[in-house]
């Protein structure tokens, strides 16, 4: 087996009474972008910072290529490290600042020059050299400190929220940039980001954290399709849950009741056991068929509000006994028309396109 390039293993931390990470163990490949996705608090930066040596774990190693990184000090580690504010000397120029990480290598001042101006250009900002930081834009600022932390070609970047004090447009401007620099550069990269479509929009894979540990790693594609547990089932995608009995399973697929009766045989069952027990089905909103005629086998529902998203329509609807379901239609869908707020639909559904958590 090849060894891995970079080696996460078991990693623990605590503080005092409080756990930040629990059991983190993951594996990642030279050159692969791989994303830290979770809410506050389930312990992304935490498992980042001890990357970065600003943290020691209570338990488990850190190993790159092969090498344990856990009594070498962070400024001897050579990870380059991009953080959420803008954390440039704002008394230094941009250039200088470029050129801090080379300057305590006790690099050359040519090369410096050289390599500064090389870094400048990789995020577009050529010619910037003898701009103060204050008399530059949020997004330009966050482009230098990705300047700064490439120039000396570390192995590992590590980024902790760097777009989540830009608006929108600059986020989506400069995510477009990461992209890019990490396929020119080939530099492996581990961004930690609570923003799922951020997440899909950079990553080759995905880690989800959920309260200290990973409950999945994977392709974004992956974890939308085949969620290993409720949590990524919710946090992945656009997600509806309904509560359903489970009558039987057996080989990882369950025959679930709905309610009002409607039985369906084949959903994937994550973490069952036998029969009799109740479960939370996932139905994704753009995987459901909605008719206003009875469809055999289908689930009925009452359609409380239809809204239009220009490509989309989203239908809300509720169940039977009250559970809130929306359906996202392709705009101009024969349905919508025949239905109107109020009345009584029937959703329908594959059932090997949804899963089944006990
Ligand atoms: N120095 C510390 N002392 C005590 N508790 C801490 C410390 N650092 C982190 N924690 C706790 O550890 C848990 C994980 O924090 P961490 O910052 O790693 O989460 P996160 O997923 O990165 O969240 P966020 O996106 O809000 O930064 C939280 O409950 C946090 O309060």
């Amino acid at each position: 087996m090849t060894q891995p390039f970079l080696s996460i293993q078991g990693i623990r931390k605590t503080y005092g009474q409080v756990t930040a990470v629990k059991n983190v163990s993951l594996d990642v490949a030279k050159g692969e972008f791989m994303t830290f996705l979770g809410p506050s608090g389930s312990g992304k930066s935490t498992t980042l910072y001890i990357l970065a040596g600003f943290q020691d774990p209570t338990d488990g190693d850190i190993l790159l290529n092969g090498q344990s990184l856990l009594s070498t000090p962070s400024h001897k580690r050579n990870i380059g490290m991009v953080f959420q504010r803008y954390t440039l000397f704002p008394h230094l120029t941009v250039g200088e600042n470029v050129a801090f990480p080379l300057r305590i290598r006790r690099i050359g001042q040519a090369e410096i020059t050289e390599r500064v101006k090389k870094a400048l250009k990789l995020v577009r900002l050529e010619g910037f050299e003898d701009r103060k930081p204050a008399l530059m834009s949020g997004g330009q600022q966050q482009r230098v400190a990705l300047a700064r932390a490439l120039v000396y070609n570390p192995p590992v970047l590590l980024m902790d929220e760097p777009l989540s004090a830009l608006d929108k447009k600059l986020r989506e401007e400069i995510q477009f940039e990461i992209r890019r620099i990490h396929q020119e550069t080939g530099v492996t990269i581990l961004y930690v980001t609570h923003d799922q479509e951020e997440a899909l929009r950079l990553s080759d894979r995905i880690a989800v954290f959920s309260q200290g540990e990973i409950d999945q790693i994977g392709t974004g594609q992956e974890l939308y399709a085949n969620p290993a547990t409720h949590f990524v089932a919710g946090f992945i995608g656009d997600s509806n849950f309904i509560n359903a009995e489970v009558l039987s399973s057996a080989d990882g697929k369950a025959k679930l009741a709905l309610p009002g009766g409607t039985v369906i045989d084949g959903v994937p069952m994550h973490a069952g056991k036998a029969g009799g027990k109740s479960a939370s089905l996932l139905l994704r909103p753009e995987r459901l068929s909605l008719s206003g005629m009875q469809v055999a086998n289908g689930l009925a529902v009452t359609i409380n509000d239809i809204t239009f998203l220009g490509n989309n329509i989203e239908v809300s609807t509720q169940t039977g006994n009250g559970e809130s379901l929306s359906v996202r239609l392709p705009f101009g869908h024969e349905a919508i028309s025949s239905i109107s707020r109020g009345d009584q639909a029937w959703l329908s559904f594959e059932p090997k396109s949804t899963h089944a958590f006990a």
